[in-house]
């Protein structure tokens, strides 16, 4: 199975370099030309993933056309450019895989879901989980869920991306698997401003117990499996993101929680911080389906500039509940 990888970040990268593990060519579409140049020329990618030679196995191109023989495509584009790019390719009934993590503002749509309206034809598989790309692309051991409703598809693919030091549980969940990957970039906004702020542990663990809550109501609510929404894909890549400053969502929350803007951090980035897009469209699907979700609330407030303080006390503010 011949594997092309949409998108030239950290994360396609190493989802590339995992791909080329068994020796097989695979080809890297990147939108800019310093990324296709770097990889080509240097055997790394300088710009998103430093550090990390490449085998020769992994070419890289600026023509999305030049993927239409690969056999499946990892889409791995940042959430809100998925429809655009999958617009630019032919790809027919060729398997995609996102392995993006976001809602599409505006549609309020998965980005699997935004797939298939581009490209009906195709069968869709999502792969998610807790991988940061640079321990992936070390070799550490990782474990992901891949999801596709079509169960042969979806054990050939976990099979084909299987290796000694990354496992693929296969699932049939597709929704679970998103929603888990989607919701978890804006909890970790919350805990990285609990650590900027120095409101301490307690504080941190109480949001991911809570922000699991949400998590699941919001999931169950479009259709995702409770067993999904407590695994790899979610809760294993909340409790992941939520706890470490690799992640670009927790430090986006750690510089909110010490009092800077996240327009000024955001300008500042080359690297995509999902959760500040994944929010406000995630405050919104929330309240279309009528679940709460009182600390995506906060973020998308704390992301429009609300002073921290405020924002804690308020959510502490709300009347007593049972714990459900
Ligand atoms: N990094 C990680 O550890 C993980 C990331 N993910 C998810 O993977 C997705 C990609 O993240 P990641 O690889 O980290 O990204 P990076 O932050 O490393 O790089 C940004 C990427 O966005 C691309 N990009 C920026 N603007 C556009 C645009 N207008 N159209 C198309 N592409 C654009 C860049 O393309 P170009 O190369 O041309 O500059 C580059 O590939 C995200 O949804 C993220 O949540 C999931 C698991 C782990
Ligand atoms: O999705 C990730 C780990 O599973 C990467 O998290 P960040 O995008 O917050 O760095």
């Amino acid at each position: 199975m011949k594997i092309g990888v949409i998108g030239g970040g950290a994360w396609g990268t190493a989802l590339a370099q995992v791909a080329a593990r068994g020796g097989e060519p695979v080809l890297l579409w990147a939108r800019e030309a310093d990324v296709v140049t770097s990889i080509n020329t240097r055997r790394e990618n300088s710009v998103f993933l430093s550090g990390v030679t490449l085998p020769d196995t992994i070419r890289a191109t600026g023509v999305l056309g030049d993927l239409s023989g690969c056999d499946a495509l990892l889409v791995v584009a940042p959430a809100q450019h998925v429809r655009s790019v999958l617009g630019e390719i032919d790809s027919g009934a060729t398997p995609l895989v996102l392995c993006a993590k976001g809602i599409e503002a505006g549609t309020q749509l998965l980005v699997g879901q935004v797939a298939g309206q581009v490209h009906p034809q195709a069968p869709i598989a999502v792969l998610s989980g807790p991988t940061f790309a640079h321990e992936v692309a070390a070799g550490q051991p990782t474990a992901v869920t891949l999801a596709c409703e079509d169960d042969a598809l979806g054990t050939a693919l976990a099979e084909r991306l299987a290796g000694p030091a990354f496992r693929t549980y296969a699932s049939n969940d597709v929704i679970g698997a998103e929603i888990g990957g989607a919701v978890k970039n804006v909890l970790a906004i919350a805990c990285g401003v609990v650590e900027g702020a120095g409101l301490g542990q307690n504080a941190r663990a109480a949001l991911i117990a809570r922000g699991f809550a949400e998590m699941t109501r919001f999931g169950l609510a479009r259709g995702a499996r409770a067993e999904t929404l407590a695994g790899l894909s979610g809760l294993g890549d909340l409790v992941l993101t939520c706890s470490s400053t690799s992640s670009r969502n927790f430090s986006l929350g750690v510089g909110l929680g010490q009092g800077r803007s996240a327009s000024e951090m955001l300008a500042d980035r080359r690297t995509v911080a999902e959760g500040a897009f994944t929010a406000p469209v995630l405050c919104q699907a929330a309240s279309a389906v009528g679940v709460a979700m009182p600390v995506v609330d906060a973020v998308c407030a704390l992301l429009a500039g609300a002073d921290v303080r405020e924002v804690v006390g308020a959510l502490l503010a709300r009347p007593l509940t049972r714990e459900a």
